[in-house]
């Protein structure tokens, strides 16, 4: 028997936290990641705005506590700096977003962005592809392969 996620939409309730970082590029990751739910029968979202790619977790971390939605998608852009933030921020977040998916009971996708300059984020944020878009259809594959294996 092979078991595998469909893209419906239908029925299903998603969390989305995006960070307001490096917006010029979170909302576009945004408005691709929406695109993508509508197009696939989602009507059923909400969306958590945070500061930071760093708040992401913890916000993460309360709704899935809560077990309200069938997935939760995080969205965020690390982009290299002068500093070692960077480094810091990004290798967190992912840790963070890690630890919660082996802790509850909900995939929670990690749809955040690190790029090493503006011009690469703006690549993936629309030019040249949207990640966002992406990142919402493993949301809908996980959430669905969920309901499978649960
Ligand atoms: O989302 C981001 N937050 C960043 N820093 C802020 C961080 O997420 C927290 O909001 C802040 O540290 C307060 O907790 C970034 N950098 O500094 O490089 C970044 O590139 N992206």
């Amino acid at each position: 028997m092979i078991y595998e996620g469909h893209y419906t939409g239908e029925g299903l309730k998603i969390g989305i936290i995006v960070s307001r970082f490096n917006d010029l590029l979170t909302r576009e990751l945004l408005e691709g990641a929406l695109d993508c739910f509508k197009r696939h029968g989602v009507e059923n979202i909400d969306i958590f705005k945070v500061p930071g790619a760093f708040e992401i977790p913890f916000v993460a971390k309360e709704l899935a506590k809560k077990g309200r939605y069938d997935a939760i998608l995080t969205l965020g852009a690390v982009v290299r700096g002068e500093t070692y933030h960077f480094e810091l921020v990004a290798n967190e977040v992912a840790k963070g977003v890690a630890h919660i998916n082996l802790t509850y009971e909900m995939p929670v996708i990690f749809g955040v962005i690190t790029v090493d300059d503006e011009i690469q984020g703006l690549d993936r944020a629309g030019i040249k592809l949207n990640k966002g878009f992406e990142y919402a259809l493993t949301t809908l594959e996980m959430a669905n392969l969920n309901k499978e294996i649960k």
